[in-house]
């Protein structure tokens, strides 16, 4: 009896003991992969994109300035007058400084005034501001618990007004990409916060999924270049350029909706109207000039790597943007003509599937709006002091835009 019960007690006493270890050794295995895991997710991202501290592509090469190249180019115009002349040179001039002050001004937070000269200034703020300004239905950010957060492998980079919005919502159709609805505006307003940071706001990618975002003002940003490529040089990039004019018309259309009072696109346009001089440092203006902003983000990526979309073109045939946005991703051709369908009410095209819908959804009212009438004398002055900058900014990417052929029936509609 004793023997069964010491037996006993010894069989009830051997299971619980390795029932201990056996639990024991699950739990250090356990914790043992998920710190493994951990690490994987952290470590990473950093190893593949932040490795590279390569030293800037220029620094060693001959690089004939756009500046020069834009003299001269520009004498080759003869209906490029001498005032218009002057103001295009001093804008090459100018915008540096106007770069420089728009830092300054972020940083310092100047006052505003009610003049039409303060308004350039204001106008900084406000722009500051509506970068953001995002259709709230779209902002939702559709992020699956699945897979790990990834630093973006593509850009879409600018332009404001472009079309970069229609752009994003196209893209994020694909099964394959994955982004955030929000502008993050790192590279530009947030970069202090730190590479986690921006990291934390993408949404969770699969492996083979692109992660993305779109912050138009990087493309006008002189810290943005040099970061990006810090972060990853070889990412894709991805501009929407418009007909700069048309363009600036979006652009003040956004401003003036939401401070009616200020001056007239015509007042703030010229510096001197009698003379002719257009005022470049004005911001709607100032980022029209692609070729020179392009021409900073040249110093750090090949063109191989930036791809221009035509965003005249994303509203006539999306669907042949989008075949060509998809070819430089490395994406199959998943978004195509099935995707879209034309809204007559719109006036534009819109999605029959969104990302994060079933149902057919346009963009919201704050894209497609109606432009105020413009004196067509302005926008044909303006057709001509773009000219030279359009020019360069064609040789430089290869593509032509035929933004010239739109002068006229621009100043057509204007008149009607
Ligand atoms: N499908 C579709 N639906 C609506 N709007 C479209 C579309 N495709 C391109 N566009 C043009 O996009 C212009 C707004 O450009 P962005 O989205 O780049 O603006 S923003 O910088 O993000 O504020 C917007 O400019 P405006 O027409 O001046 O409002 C549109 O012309």
């Amino acid at each position: 009896m004793a023997f069964w019960s010491s037996t006993s007690v010894f069989t009830s006493k051997v299971p619980r003991k390795i029932l201990f270890m056996f639990t024991l050794s699950l739990s250090v295995t356990y914790l043992f992969y998920s710190l493994m895991s951990c690490y994987n997710s952290l470590q990473f991202p950093l190893q593949e994109n932040y490795v590279y501290q390569g030293r800037l592509v220029t620094e060693e090469t001959t690089f004939v300035t756009l500046r020069e190249k834009l003299y001269s180019a520009s004498q080759g115009f003869t209906e490029f007058t001498e005032a218009e002349r002057t103001t295009a040179v001093s804008a090459v001039k100018d915008h540096a400084e106007a770069e420089q002050r728009t830092v300054e001004w972020i940083r310092t937070q100047a006052s505003p005034t009610k003049s039409a000269a303060a308004y350039h200034t204001t106008a900084l703020e406000r722009e500051h501001q509506e970068f953001s300004t995002t259709d709230s239905d779209l902002r939702v950010n559709c992020t699956s618990d699945y897979g790990e957060k990834k630093l973006p492998q593509a850009i879409i980079i600018g332009v404001k007004k472009g079309g970069t919005r229609a752009l994003l919502e196209a893209l994020r159709v694909h099964p394959d990409v994955r982004a955030v609805g929000n502008e993050p505006h790192f590279f530009d307003r947030n970069y202090e916060k730190g590479l986690d940071w921006y990291r934390d706001l993408m949404p969770s990618t699969l492996e083979g999924q692109i992660t993305m975002e779109k912050t138009p003002s990087y493309f006008v940003t002189n810290h943005a270049p040099k970061r990006i490529h810090s972060m990853a040089r070889d990412i894709k990039l991805i501009i929407v350029v418009r007909n700069p004019v048309t363009r600036a018309i979006s652009d003040y259309t956004q401003t003036l909706s939401k401070k009616p009072e200020i001056p007239t696109f015509e007042v703030l346009a010229f510096k001197n109207r009698t003379l002719g001089l257009i005022d470049a440092s004005w911001s709607a203006l100032r980022i029209g000039i692609y070729a020179l902003h392009l021409e900073s983000w040249m110093q750090y990526f090949p063109l191989s790597q930036m791809h221009f979309v035509s965003g005249e073109r994303l509203i006539v045939d999306p669907a042949g943007e989008m075949a060509k946005v998809q070819d430089f991703l490395g994406l199959k051709r998943i978004v195509t003509d099935k995707h879209f369908y034309f809204n007559k009410t719109k006036g534009f095209p819109c999605l029959k599937k969104p990302e994060d819908s079933s149902t057919p959804r346009c963009l919201g009212k704050s894209k497609g709006r109606t432009h105020p009438k413009i004196d067509p004398d302005v926008i044909r002055r303006l057709h001509k002091f773009y000219k030279p900058f359009n020019m360069m900014f064609y040789q430089m990417t290869g593509q032509n835009f035929e933004w010239e052929l739109e002068e006229d029936s621009e100043s057509r509609s204007s008149q009607d």
